[in-house]
């Protein structure tokens, strides 16, 4: 356009030029003629106005000029911005063109690779393909052929289907025959089944008569049983030299002198049980429940250990440390016992338990848990009157205070005051517990240089073990005298000691071949007091003959013949009962118990007639009178009791020993055992002396802590007391009852009543009371070892209510 336009301007200027060169020719023609001037003049003006046209023409033409100049500026300037981006667009669409044909080449490469690949996949498949089916050819022929098998095994089937249901039809009518006789045989043997829980339960009823005529029968002979434990040898102690020898079944026990060799040294005993020096705490516990038991069956009961010092008495007693109750020994397993009991009894009888804690010490009788601030700390010396028979109630101190216990925890706490107070008022009054114990004889008293306030502290505490040695022996030889007034422990003691009670002793014996003295002495008193027969029941029947009780033992002994009787009879009923029973159920395999285990009443009537007449009779028969014990060992009783027999035979001459100090006569051996017979052996001596002060520390010291539990006789429900008590006794409870506030107000001791109502009378038909006694006693050959004054705890433990 732009050059259109220049040459358009171009033309212009040719014409113009072209014009001008007419204009000159016809000025000249106009000179001429003047009419050629006019018509040239007008063709002149035409001229000028073609002119003026033409020349506001080319004005216009040079504003179009301009204008189109400017145009052709933005043109220009729009043509090089096209450029550029024609630049820009062309070297973009070249970079495009660039990587399409990077990209073309490299998907190009690639398909190249994945067309070779496939080719090669192409190969494979057909390949597989062709193996495939190979395969299928194969396996279609194998199809084929199973086809054909299953189809012949299938056609077997049916076959044998056919046969199965002809078959299974018959079964069905057998099993609804044998269905039908299956229930007429259950209910046939639901009946004797009845028949038999019948005669099982028959069958207790006789068991727990026969266990309460032998437990009258014990109450009657009421003897002492000795358990001896061995106490293992201490760390540093040379284990080799053992006095032990072999420690029986059957509760034999041999020893022998480590340091001499020969036949002589060797001796044999027998006590109710050996405990070696495996033995644990609650083994021996085990063989100790029983006695427990009978205290709830209202019988007094005495456990205390004896032994040389050092030979585990408190062990046993104790146990190594209160805060284990593995280690606990027989008092606490005997205390948590006594409260777990009533709680396994709660349906039919409420237990009451009080405890006393009296502190017998220089044969002076003191209260160290009396009431009082002042006293609790600093017990009063007040003494306490000890009753010269047991009061009704089995207590021996009434005025001592009694404290309502529901716990072991409730009775170790008391203890742990008891023991405070002990403790506190033995400073203050001198160490006396430390001095507490000395020796029994002369000699002794001589080598202790015991002189003074000791000299008379050793007295009292050899007053205290000879007594309790005289009441033994007075009871194992039926004296009509018993002397439980020589000495305030054997009058404490009284209830727990003869008639109604049951003794346990455990004799401690340590195993070091040094203490073979001592343990010789201490295994001889143990032997010679368990073939103690500890007397009749004199407590029980006051008044009354000891033939006559002689008369019942042999009338209650006829009792249990028929009872025996009877019971084989029920255990051969039973077992044709179990027989018939087995034959019919065989197939179900229904097992009962092949026949009750034999108690040790079965022993034949004769034997047990013979056992109950010997004097010795032993403490075995005594533990077979509990149950408990009775179905472990009943086994070997019989045998046991014929060995017992022999044993006893050998080793107890009947003597006229009953008393040491008192002027009775003394056998050898008693002599021995006291120490006044033949000293030809300086060892001997020694032995007899610490036989005798073992016996003698006993009370010391040597019953340095006696646990009394008393049982006070079974009471009726309270409606039923206001019933069957005498108004007398009605009028005493609540007086007691009184005291026993007051004094609790005073200890603020909310959850232990300080006192709790004391018995005075007996209640008409009641059963005594019965006390355990649990005591540690301990001999001592040292003369400077301490020993504590005797601590003896008594506790009553009352049942409310029996439910009927
Ligand atoms: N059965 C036992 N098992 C393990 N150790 C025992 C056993 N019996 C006793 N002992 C240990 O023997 C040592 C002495 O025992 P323990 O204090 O009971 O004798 P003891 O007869 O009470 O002495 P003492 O008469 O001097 O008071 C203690 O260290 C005790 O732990």
């Amino acid at each position: 356009m732009l050059m259109k336009r220049v040459q358009q301007n171009i033309l212009f200027r040719v014409r113009e030029e072209k014009y001008r060169s007419r204009i000159k020719v016809l000025e000249t023609l106009a000179a001429g003629t003047t009419k050629e001037n006019e018509i040239v003049t007008n063709c002149m003006e035409n001229i000028k106005l073609e002119k003026n046209r033409v020349e506001e023409r080319e004005r216009s033409e040079e504003k179009d000029v301009v204008r189109l100049k400017k145009e052709k500026e933005r043109s220009d300037a729009e043509i090089r911005k096209l450029k550029q981006e024609l630049k820009v667009v062309k070297e973009t669409h070249e970079n495009q063109c660039l990587e399409l044909e990077a990209k073309a080449q490299k998907t190009k490469v690639d398909l190249e690779k994945k067309l070779k690949d496939a080719e090669l996949q192409v190969v494979d498949s057909s390949k597989k393909v062709k193996e495939l089916e190979k395969l299928c050819q194969h396996k279609s022929q194998r199809w084929e052929k199973k086809e054909c098998t299953y189809q012949n095994f299938i056609d077997n089937q049916a076959g044998a289907l056919q046969e199965l249901n002809a078959t299974s039809m018959s079964i069905k009518h057998e099993v609804l025959k044998t269905e039908k006789k299956y229930f007429e045989d259950l209910n046939y043997y639901g009946l004797k089944l009845k028949g038999v829980a019948d005669a099982a339960k028959n069958y207790h009823v006789v068991l727990e008569e026969n266990r309460r005529l032998y437990n009258e029968v014990q109450e009657l002979k009421g003897n002492i049983r000795v358990y001896c434990r061995i106490r293992p040898f201490l760390p540093g102690q040379n284990s080799r030299q053992t006095t032990i020898e072999y420690i029986g079944e059957n509760g034999e026990l041999v020893v022998a002198n480590p340091l001499k060799q020969g036949k002589d040294t060797h001796r044999l005993f027998k006590f109710n049980k050996v405990f070696g020096q495996a033995a644990t705490q609650e083994e021996v516990f085990i063989d100790t429940r029983p006695l427990i038991r009978s205290i709830l069956d209202g019988y007094n009961v005495c456990i205390f250990a004896y032994g040389q010092t050092g030979s585990g008495k408190t062990y046993t007693m104790s146990g190594p440390s209160i805060t284990s109750k593995e280690e606990w020994g027989v008092n606490y397993r005997a205390l948590n016992d006594l409260f777990l009991l009533p709680q396994s009894r709660q349906n039919s009888v409420m237990y009451e338990v009080g405890v006393q804690m009296v502190e017998i010490y220089n044969e002076q009788v003191r209260d160290i848990l009396s009431d009082g601030g002042s006293n609790r700390r600093y017990p009063s010396l007040i003494q306490y009157r000890i009753w010269n028979t047991a009061l009704p109630n089995g207590l021996a101190v009434p005025d001592a205070s009694m404290h309502c216990v529901r716990s072991t925890e409730d009775v170790l706490e008391l203890m742990n005051i008891g023991l405070m107070n002990r403790t506190v008022g033995a400073t203050a009054l001198n160490e006396r517990s430390s001095r507490s114990h000395c020796v029994l004889s002369v000699h002794r008293v001589d080598r202790s240089e015991a002189t003074g306030e000791r000299l008379k502290e050793a007295q009292h505490i050899n007053k205290s073990l000879s007594a309790l040695g005289d009441v033994i022996f007075a009871l194992a030889h039926k004296n009509p005298h018993v002397p439980y007034r020589n000495s305030k422990l054997t009058q404490v003691l009284q209830s727990s000691l003869g008639g109604q009670a049951k003794t346990l002793m455990f004799v401690q014996v340590n195993p070091d071949g040094d203490s073979y003295a001592e343990t010789v002495s201490t295994l001889k008193f143990a032997e010679r007091v368990s073939g103690v027969e500890l007397g009749a029941a004199k407590s029980n029947k006051e008044g009354r003959d000891v033939r006559q009780l002689m008369e019942q033992v042999s009338s209650l002994k006829d009792v249990i013949a028929r009872k025996d009787e009877e019971l084989q009879n029920f255990q051969k009923q039973k077992g044709t009962n179990a027989t018939v029973l087995k034959r019919g159920l065989s197939n179900l395999r229904l097992e009962g118990p092949s026949s009750p285990r034999r108690h040790s009443i079965g022993a034949s009537p004769n034997a047990r007639r013979a056992k109950a007449s010997s004097l010795f009779g032993r403490a075995t028969s005594d533990v077979d009178n509990c149950s408990e014990y009775s179905s472990k060992h009943s086994d070997s009783g019989s045998q046991h009791s014929s060995n017992e027999r022999k044993h006893q035979k050998d080793y107890h001459q009947p003597s006229k020993f009953a008393g040491g100090a008192k002027g009775i006569d003394f056998d050898d051996e008693d002599v021995e055992l006291v120490g006044l017979g033949d000293a030809d052996s300086e060892e001997r001596l020694s032995d007899i002396s610490d036989s005798c002060l073992s016996m003698g520390t006993e009370t010391d010291g040597s019953i340095s802590s006696a646990v009394e539990l008393t049982l006070f006789p079974e009471a009726v429900k309270p409606l039923e007391i206001t019933e069957r008590l005498e108004p007398h006794m009605l009028s005493q409870k609540p007086e007691k009852s009184v005291k026993m506030v007051k004094t609790e107000q005073k200890e603020s001791r909310s959850n232990i009543p300080y006192k709790i109502p004391k018995q005075t009378v007996k209640p008409p038909g009641q059963t005594r009371p019965s006390r355990l006694s649990v005591a540690t006693s301990s001999s001592s050959k040292a003369l400077t070892s301490a020993k504590r004054p005797t601590i003896s705890t008594s506790s009553s433990a009352k049942p409310l209510n029996r439910r009927r």
